[in-house]
């Protein structure tokens, strides 16, 4: 599922599903993040592929752990079954101390507005609105508008240091502007989760490390909590945790 439609869905939830927008009290006393023996299997001709092989982990509050390993190893895949928008095969996920497998569609909807800032591959902005706009609708959703919405929109820019493109369309900007914008997005309204799919793999040496320090800012100054798939090893400067996959399975994990 591509983040868009996530965005779609989420936009759709909040305007048409009230009667399910109860989101369970969250607490933080156990890992932000638990997984516990996630299984993914998916169709391959006749039979099955094992993306994930029983996968255990758990991701402290307030610390930065970076998912890394080769290509086709299933990071995407692990990290989207973590942020909720896939379903494993088997397996539990705890986020914030609440258990996300049993909640129907529009609770975790409303649980990953509430407390998620996803950062993809590629940006999944809307073309129509202008760089402010974009992350203006994430903070709506978390209950933020109008004048407040857009100063904070603004801020954030700021943060990203795009505070000169707030009324840029996405056309009008570079890659790595885009993905600036993306991720000064993501971060609207504080989420105490963050999940990064290379968040740095389209930016400049500076920009990237812009991008670092602010994602170490807010796990280490503002408490969030930080998961991110990486070939980026400028990271692992800020990292306090590295889990490696190989062929769906976790490679024993070193400590910074
Ligand atoms: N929807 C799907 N249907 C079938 N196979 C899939 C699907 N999604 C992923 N896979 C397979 O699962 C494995 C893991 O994929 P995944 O994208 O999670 O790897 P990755 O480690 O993120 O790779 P990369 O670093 O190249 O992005 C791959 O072999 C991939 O082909």
């Amino acid at each position: 599922m591509t983040a868009s439609i996530e965005y779609q869905e989420s936009i759709r939830d909040n305007f048409t599903d009230v009667a399910d927008r109860a989101v369970p009290k969250v607490t933080t006393d156990r890992g932000a993040i638990e997984a516990r023996r996630i299984k993914m299997r998916f169709p391959s001709g006749t039979g099955f592929f094992e993306a994930l092989q029983g996968i255990n982990l758990t991701v402290n509050p307030g610390d930065i752990q970076l998912l890394m390993g080769p290509s086709g190893s299933g990071k995407t895949t692990l990290l989207s079954i973590l942020a909720g928008m896939l379903t494993p095969t088997s397996g539990t996920v705890q986020l914030l101390g609440e258990e996300i497998t049993w909640m129907s569609r529009s609770q975790l909807s409303r649980f990953r507005q509430q407390h998620i800032g996803f950062i993809f591959q590629g940006f999944n902005l809307f073309p129509a609105l202008t760089a402010a706009e974009n992350i203006e609708v994430a903070l709506n959703l978390k209950g933020i508008k109008g004048r407040q919405a857009h100063q904070e929109a603004v801020h954030l820019l700021g943060e990203v240091g795009l505070h000169d493109k707030a009324h840029q369309l996405p056309r009008d900007l570079s890659g790595g502007q885009k993905q600036r914008v993306a991720i000064a997005r993501a971060l609207a309204g504080h989420p105490k989760l963050i999940m990064a799919d290379e968040p740095t793999a389209a930016l400049d040496s500076h920009s990237g490390h812009a991008v670092i320090e602010l994602l170490r800012k807010l796990a280490k100054e503002g408490g969030s909590t930080v998961l991110m798939v990486t070939h980026d090893p400028r990271i692992l400067d800020v990292a306090d945790r590295v889990l490696y996959l190989e062929d769906g399975m976790l490679k024993p994990e070193k400590s910074f």
